[in-house]
């Protein structure tokens, strides 16, 4: 019986669910102990690396969350605001490290995170990469050195199946744009421009929202002043960056005392 931790995956049947089975899968610093997918879903019961058109690799996708994190130490969980909530609850009854990749959250189900992870461990950030993460550090340093008449605006991509918007990751910069800034990004928001919308508010930070074909994320922090303007841009062109950003959250997680934590942390950022 191996002793490195054992990780479950939630939402396994996903684009970022089988990214991580696939990548627990090769790591020689974790196992795979469990595959979660809903009640009904044809996964169900099946071995997972045949489902995933592999060799079979002995995990069994179920839709019991709850027994499954009990076996595990840590649960990776890329699905929806809804779903992750309930895990949230029960990993923390199972005192599994919770890592959270899942974006869209509103204020209700933020509070219901926060409260589990009085209980546990858990991590949790819209995007699991050292680039954006690194980004979030130079957007909140160039907002500092730049007065309001600078016009801050994320712009984000996407493929065409994503849900929410403004993706996890332009939050993320957004926040960080505010934060430097001084300001809150909640009363200084500006998105959704449809119409005759007046002229852009003054020290707004602005949202735009691309989707479309298979674009994996791609964000760019505009500041735009008079006769110049900067640009700061992500690129992710492979789900892989998430997924190992992920693991590595997962591990270590295994050493700290319950509280909600965010890449950062992990990356001593
Ligand atoms: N933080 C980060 O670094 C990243 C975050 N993400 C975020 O991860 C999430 C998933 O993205 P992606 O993999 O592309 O999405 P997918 O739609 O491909 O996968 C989501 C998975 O979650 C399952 N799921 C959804 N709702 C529920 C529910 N209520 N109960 C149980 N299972 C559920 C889906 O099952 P079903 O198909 O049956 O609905 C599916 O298996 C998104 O919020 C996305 O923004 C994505 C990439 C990176
Ligand atoms: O849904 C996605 O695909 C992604 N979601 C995250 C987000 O909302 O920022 C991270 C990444 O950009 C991919």
């Amino acid at each position: 019986m191996s002793d490195l931790p054992g990780i479950v995956v939630t939402g396994v049947s996903g684009r970022m669910g089988q990214m991580l089975a696939r990548e627990i899968g090769a790591s020689d610093r974790a196992r795979l102990v469990g595959a979660v997918e809903r009640a009904g879903h044809d996964w169900i019961g099946r071995d997972l690396g045949a489902c995933m058109g592999s060799a079979p690799n002995g995990v069994i996708v179920t839709d019991d969350p709850l027994t499954a994190f009990a076996k595990a130490q840590a649960v990776i969980d890329f699905t929806a605001p809804v779903a992750t909530v309930e895990f949230a609850a029960l990993a923390a009854q199972a005192r599994a490290v919770h890592v959270i990749g899942t974006t869209g959250f509103e204020p209700h189900h933020l509070e219901k995170i926060a409260a589990a992870a009085r209980h546990a461990v858990i991590v949790r950030a819209g995007n699991m990469s050292l680039g954006v993460n690194l980004l979030t550090l130079l957007t909140k340093k160039v907002a500092q050195a730049l007065d309001a008449d600078w016009d801050i605006e994320v712009i984000e991509a996407h493929h065409n199946k994503k849900v929410d918007a403004p993706s996890g990751t332009a939050l993320m910069l957004g926040q960080a744009a505010a934060d430097g800034r001084g300001i809150s990004l909640e009363d200084n928001t500006e998105s959704g421009r449809d119409g005759i919308t007046g002229a852009r508010k003054h020290g707004a930070i602005g949202f735009s929202a691309i989707r479309g074909g298979d674009i994996v994320g791609e964000h760019d922090v505009l500041f735009a002043g008079a006769g110049e303007r900067i640009v700061l841009r992500h690129v992710a062109t492979d789900r892989a960056i998430f997924a190992r950003g992920a693991l590595k959250a997962a591990l270590w997680g295994q050493d700290q005392k319950p509280g909600e934590y965010s890449m950062l942390d992990v990356l001593g950022l």
